[in-house]
């Protein structure tokens, strides 16, 4: 059964959007005769891709090919610029962790409104607080504004929420370098856990040997194209091989 479809997706960047909002770095740069206007960069580049239920994908690439983005459009949090995005089934994106957390409100308010935009209703998210905070190891700083919480923490509980339940979909990004070296081998043991009860994996790492051991398929990526698509050991090969 098939449930990521990627019909001809492309994402275009300007490449300074993270620089842009620095107006003071702009003007200098003015002063200086050294401003470029802003180009606008394909980072995804017209991608097709079917993914069946239960499949293990790893996606690998040279810094810079698009993989996170192209992780970040299947999970909903970048928008493509063209082309369809289709996923069916409750999706686990462990990438930028906490991202969508209000600093100002409480733990346990956090919780509801990132439950929410995991697509989970309030009911039943209030229903496994306590379970996320004891997976986080957060019971004490429930009523504490999230603003007041170690960065490791903010993985922690981001951590905790999106992998409360078994996800049919998880998504990973590298490694997971979750909060203290006991933290992540809870973490470990959850994804294994989902790894092994049929979820569809996809996996961006730079560890090949991780890649070809662990997933059916790969995925090369190259300057946001789709180089080849076929069995994970072949990606590598095929991969090492562009290195050469
Ligand atoms: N917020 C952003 N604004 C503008 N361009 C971005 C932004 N994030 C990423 N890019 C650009 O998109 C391209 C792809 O980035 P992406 O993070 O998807 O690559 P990657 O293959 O995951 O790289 P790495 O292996 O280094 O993690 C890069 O050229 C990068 O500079």
């Amino acid at each position: 059964m098939e449930v990521i479809r990627l019909d001809q997706v492309s994402l275009l960047r300007r490449t300074q959007e993270e620089f842009s909002y620095d107006l003071k770095k702009t003007l200098l740069s003015v002063l200086e005769g050294k401003y470029r206007k802003p180009t606008k960069k394909n980072v995804l580049d017209s991608i097709d891709l079917v993914v069946d239920k239960g499949e293990k994908i790893g996606v690998i690439g040279a810094n810079g090919s698009g993989k996170s983005t192209m992780l970040k459009v299947i999970c909903g949090i970048l928008q493509p610029t063209s082309g369809t995005v289709r996923v069916r089934g409750k999706i686990a994106p462990l990438i930028e962790l906490g991202a969508g957390f209000d600093p100002e409100i409480s733990v346990m308010d956090n919780i509801s409104l990132y439950g929410v935009l995991l697509g989970f209703s309030r009911a039943a998210m209030k229903e496994r607080t306590s379970s996320i905070l004891e997976f986080a190891e957060l019971q004490d700083y429930a009523l504490v504004p999230v603003k007041a919480l170690s960065s490791g923490m903010v993985a922690r509980l981001g951590f905790a929420i999106a992998t409360d339940i078994q996800p049919d979909i998880l998504i990973l990004d590298e490694v997971l370098s979750v909060g203290d070296e006991s933290f992540k081998n809870k973490c470990k043991q959850r994804i294994d856990r989902f790894w092994d009860n049929n979820a569809t994996v996809l996996v961006v790492s730079h560890d090949l040997r991780f890649i070809q051991q662990s997933c059916t398929r790969g995925i090369w990526l190259e300057k946001g194209k789709l180089r080849f698509l076929g069995s994970a050991n072949d990606a590598v090969d095929y991969y090492l091989k562009s290195l050469n």
